[in-house]
């Protein structure tokens, strides 16, 4: 598979059609590489293939799969996603989080424009504001300090749980568990990000709560809200951990409605780098078929997002880096345009879509209004090297350097 299976998967199915089955070891591995086997598995089947994989890695890490993205399909995963979904991600609540997103990204913006070297680091300006915004929203304080090195571990997070090793699916290659090093990884990442969402939670408790107006909750807040409810209440108890599994996952992911080149902007974007080009494993909890093939129960389930959207039979100039291709059609990444779902559908599509796009369409427009931007150099925009590494989610493998003046008129 290689460091990048979307890309060892594409050429697998350029060989062996779009719906492949694959074993990983004793694993069944289904493989949708066209919109309509995407379609089939996303929204015609989506109830059958609802459920995620249970997998030893996210298991460790997420607090045996309590979060929203790793919970099997069921009662559990279903409570807990529309507690997200209504009083965490909904748009009313992004437009109340629409105050930190303005400060933030304004104040990228002035970090830019009073740096003195002129060769600004775009990725990392980028990635810090959200990782501010986040911090924001989720447990009410900004980084700084142990924050920061809680980023460090968020994103060791993010990066063992890309890791598919090899014992997962060959039980008897688990002696090598002893010597990849992986196991001390997860433990040290396990405690460290348990620590720090104890301490977390133990300041949300403490803490006084003045007349606070509800838009100034945070998602800590929020969820201490909804345990004392539960606590109170008929439903069933939500303990401490499952708080942390929640935070967890949405830390990790990380006037503009008349702005249409810069949506256009947006869904390009996505189209040739979505974030995580095989989605999130699903698995299949019946026996079917797809697209005339028969599939088993059990068997787990990767949509190549990733290639579906460079699909000549699907896209012009695939490899183009073309928004205006958005400007003539009302394909977008909602989950309703199977040879666009870089945020998955059906579901297990991801809830924090508006989340996600308000943040990044409020920077792009204050980085274009403000800055014009040129590589340093003299390289040309053609020879940028867009590689990406390797993990759960995908980035820029080399730092975007840019040289920036601000903008006269
Ligand atoms: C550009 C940013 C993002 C991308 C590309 C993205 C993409 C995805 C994808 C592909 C899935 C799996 C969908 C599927 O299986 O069909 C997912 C699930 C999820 N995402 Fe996102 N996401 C992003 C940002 C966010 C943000 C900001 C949040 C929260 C604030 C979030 C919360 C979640 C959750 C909770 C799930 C699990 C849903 C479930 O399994 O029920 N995502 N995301």
């Amino acid at each position: 598979m290689g460091q990048l299976p979307h890309r060892s998967i594409q050429s697998l199915s350029r060989r062996h059609g779009p719906l492949m089955l694959l074993h990983f070891g004793k694993v069944p591995v289904l493989v949708a590489s066209s919109s309509e086997a995407a379609r089939e598995i996303m929204k015609n089947q989506d109830l059958i293939f609802a459920s995620r994989p249970k997998m030893s890695i996210p298991a460790r890490l997420l607090y045996n799969c309590r979060d929203v993205a790793f919970a099997p399909y069921g009662e559990y995963w279903r409570r807990i996603r529309s507690v997200c979904v209504l009083h965490l991600l909904s748009s009313k609540r992004v437009q109340s989080f629409r105050r930190v997103m303005e400060e933030e990204t304004s104040l990228m913006v002035e970090k830019i424009r009073s740096s003195s070297t002129g060769v600004i680091n775009l990725r990392d300006a980028v990635a810090s504001m959200t990782n501010d915004v986040i911090s924001l929203v989720s447990l009410g304080k900004k980084s700084g300090g142990g924050e920061r090195n809680f980023h460090r571990i968020i994103a060791e997070l993010e990066e063992l749980l890309g890791v598919v090793p090899l014992w997962e699916y060959i039980p008897w290659l688990s002696w090598m568990r002893r010597f990849d090093g992986v196991d001390g990884r997860i433990e040290r990442v396990a405690k460290a990000l348990d620590q720090f969402l104890e301490s977390v939670i133990e300041e949300h408790r403490v803490r006084e709560r003045s007349e606070c107006d509800g838009d100034e909750l945070d998602f800590v807040d929020i969820l201490l809200d909804f345990q004392r409810e539960n606590e109170n209440g008929s439903g069933s108890s939500v303990d401490d951990d499952t708080i942390k599994a929640i935070i967890l996952i949405k830390i990790e992911e990380r006037d503009l409605e008349k702005m249409l080149y810069l949506k256009a902007v947006t869904k390009e974007s996505l189209r040739l780098h979505p974030p995580l080009p095989l989605l999130v494993p699903r698995e299949l909890t019946q026996d079917t078929k797809v697209l005339g093939y028969d599939i088993v129960s059990g068997t787990r389930v990767l949509i190549n997002a990733w290639a579906i959207a460079r699909d000549s039979l699907l896209w012009e100039k695939p490899e183009q880096f073309y928004p205006e291709r958005f400007l003539e059609t009302n394909i977008d990444y909602k989950g309703l345009h199977f040879e666009l779902t870089p945020f998955g559908s059906g579901r297990r599509g991801c809830p924090g879509v508006t989340f996600a796009t308000t943040v990044y369409e409020l920077a792009l427009a204050k980085l274009v209004y403000n800055f014009d931007f040129e590589l340093p150099n003299g390289v040309k925009i053609e020879e940028l090297d867009v590689s990406e590494s390797s993990g759960l989610t995908m980035h820029k493998k080399f730092p975007l350097l840019v040289v920036v003046s601000p903008r006269t008129c």
